[in-house]
């Protein structure tokens, strides 16, 4: 397995910089997921990578290795996409022994079946072995798309948010499997995903794109307590951190010209009245959304509460995190 480096990379198409600038360093053997909206250049960092596109300036090491103008097969490195990409007339079993047959590979046929058959039964497809491609529903296809890249040992996984096709419970039991392959198998793995649960319990690591610029790079909990910027702030969090003039509590720094609360930074039953919008219960917690002299809070709170709407409750922050006028913390 190995590190990714990439240094002061700049990639642009036609007038529009999609990478402008990024310097990251992926340490061997984590789990690093890159979040961003659409657009913010994370599907290009991993074509980079992979070696489907080629940096404009800047440099890529992979094992400390420049892959510039190495192609994608002698990077050794293994994507998957968001939308999978088997081959269609061959078999399940045929798609997944199929990159273990390269010649470089030279891989033994005894250790391509019990590799086929153990990747087929962790992804709970061995009873499709033998249909063909075609014939599979789209969370199967995927499950194969990811059992190609598993059957391998490439230096570095590369992820393009492969479980968004699944439904919940499979994406919930893919995300225990890839997180126990990486931390047992010590793999290196780049991970795109919108999914904050994704990020928040797989990630040894989560970066933070946006319009091409890292903005931050440091462990989920970091950037979730301590994130240095709005933008980064509002990448974290389920339901989202609110987002308030600094002004409506007190005690704001004079620099703030925003607060971040995040649900669980509300303290109720002290400080200023608060009128309870709707009352959501989701069973193992209840969301309290909240009108507070004008603006839309969302809260959590004892799955039994006992409010409901129309009435009052009081609030008060705790620990708010407090931005400047560019959207910078400055507490
Ligand atoms: N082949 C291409 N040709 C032209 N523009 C491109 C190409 N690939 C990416 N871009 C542009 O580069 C920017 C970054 O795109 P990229 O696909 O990396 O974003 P992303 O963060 O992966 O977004 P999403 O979450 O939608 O996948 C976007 O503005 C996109 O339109």
């Amino acid at each position: 397995m190995a590190e990714v480096i990439l240094n002061s990379v700049i990639k642009s198409f036609g007038t529009k910089r999609a990478l402008d600038d990024v310097s990251m360093t992926v340490p061997d053997g984590s789990f690093v997921v890159l979040l961003g909206p659409t657009g913010a250049g994370k599907t290009t960092t991993l074509r980079l990578i992979a070696g489907l596109e080629a940096a404009d300036q800047g440099e890529i090491r992979i094992g400390g290795k420049l892959v510039d103008g190495m192609t994608p097969a002698e990077r050794n490195v293994a994507m998957v996409f968001q939308q999978y990409s088997l081959y269609p007339h061959l078999t399940v079993r045929e798609n997944l022994a199929f990159p273990l047959k390269s010649p470089l590979l030279r891989t033994p046929a005894a250790e391509i079946v019990s590799k086929v058959n153990a990747v087929a039964e962790m992804l709970r497809i061995s009873h499709k072995l033998d249909n063909k491609a075609t014939a599979l529903s789209g969370g199967e296809m995927q499950r194969v798309s990811i059992g190609r890249a598993l059957v391998r040992n490439p230096q570095i996984y590369l992820m393009d948010e492969p479980l968004s096709s699944l439904d919940a419970k499979l994406r919930s039991d893919l995300r225990i499997e890839l997180k126990n392959i990486q931390a047992n198998s010590g793999a290196t793995l780049l991970y795109v995903t919108h999914d904050q649960i994704e990020a928040m319990t797989m990630a040894t690591h989560i970066g933070v794109l946006h319009e091409g610029r890292l903005v931050q790079f440091g462990s989920p909990r970091d950037v979730y307590e301590r994130p240095v910027s709005l933008h980064a702030a509002q990448r974290l969090g389920q339901p989202r951190i609110n987002v308030l003039p600094a002004s409506l509590f007190p005690a704001a720094p004079r620099s703030a010209v925003s607060m971040g609360l995040r649900p669980e930074h509300i303290r109720q039953g002290a400080g200023e009245e608060s009128f309870v919008n709707r009352v959501e219960r989701l069973g193992d917690q209840t969301r309290l959304h909240l009108l507070f002299r004008g603006h839309p809070i969302v809260t959590v709170t004892d799955p039994h509460t006992a409010l409901s709407e129309g009435d009052i409750v009081r609030i008060e922050p705790v620990d708010p995190l407090y931005f400047d006028a560019d959207g910078m913390r400055c507490a």
